[in-house]
């Protein structure tokens, strides 16, 4: 694996995050058995000629740590806002945030996620600033290839992936980097059902195969649900119901179908 030509590590858009959130930012020993935590979060975008979009509403939200869990509801309800502050790209106007570090986030578009030729040197992409050898990097890149289930793909060239296979790749890169925690943005919206199926079982398999792996997957699918130890609901800008994947499912059927009948009557 040649590795002279990796490109600066700031040039990569699916990478560890290691921004932290200036003043609203703590640590504490109480969020130890979390890997996600966020309290009371507040969040509005700034419009110039209409009101303030106010997003998030004292917004809260625990994940614990090792565990695979979902964050659901409505289009507009604030779920990417609140990921996006999880990763560190938005500033909350206040609330506290810790999340276990590195994170990384993975986008939504897949042609947005690789940026090397081949499948290897993308997952190896950002080890490119470390100090580990060439054999090191080889097991890293392996490993996590073998995780997401594509250490058949090292030599493939990034062009003739699928999205999902993309998508993977992406992970691969955060899980060789030994990230904590994955944030994840809709992975699954553009992908057809075996691609979806894919990422999914990539993000699983990642967590079970590392009790330090922590993941968080925004999605409105709700077949999805059965992959995860957890999962959250959000409306408005809040939390509405936080538990086992089951109870979230049968909560947001029951949910819909109570508005559904309202607007048939
Ligand atoms: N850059 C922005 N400027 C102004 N308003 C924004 C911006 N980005 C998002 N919003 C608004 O913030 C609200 C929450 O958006 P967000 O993308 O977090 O919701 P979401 O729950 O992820 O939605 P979806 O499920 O449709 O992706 C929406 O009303 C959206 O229109």
């Amino acid at each position: 694996m040649n590795l002279s030509y990796l490109p600066r590590f700031s040039e990569r858009l699916v990478a560890p995050l290691y921004a932290t959130i200036p003043t609203t930012t703590t640590r504490s020993n109480s969020v130890e058995n979390f890997a996600i935590e966020g309290r009371n979060l507040n969040f509005s975008f700034t419009a110039r000629q209409t009101q303030d979009v106010q997003v998030l509403r004292d917004c809260s939200i625990r994940i614990p740590r090792g565990q695979f869990w979902m964050l659901l509801g409505p289009n507009g309800c604030g779920k990417s806002t609140l990921l996006k502050i999880l990763a560190g790209l938005l500033t909350p106007t206040s609330g506290t945030v810790h999340v276990n570090e590195p994170k990384s986030f993975v986008f939504q578009n897949p042609d947005h996620q690789v940026v090397m030729p081949t499948v290897d040197s993308d997952v190896a992409f950002g080890l490119g600033k470390t100090n580990l050898t060439h054999d090191e990097v080889r097991s890293r890149v392996s490993g996590a290839l073998h995780a997401v289930g594509l250490s058949d793909y090292m030599k493939r060239s990034v062009q003739t992936l699928s999205g999902g296979q993309k998508q993977r790749v992406a992970i691969a890169g955060a899980l060789a980097e030994a990230c904590k925690v994955l944030l994840l943005d809709e992975l699954t919206t553009f992908l057809d059902e075996t691609d979806q199926v894919g990422v999914i079982k990539a993000v699983r398999n990642s967590v079970d195969t590392s009790a330090e792996v922590t993941a968080l997957w925004v999605t409105h699918r709700l077949e999805e649900l059965g992959y995860a130890d957890g999962a959250i609901y959000m409306e408005d800008g809040k939390v509405v119901m936080r538990g086992d994947a089951a109870s979230i499912r049968s909560f947001i059927e029951a949910r819909q179908s109570t508005y559904i009948n309202q607007i048939n009557s």
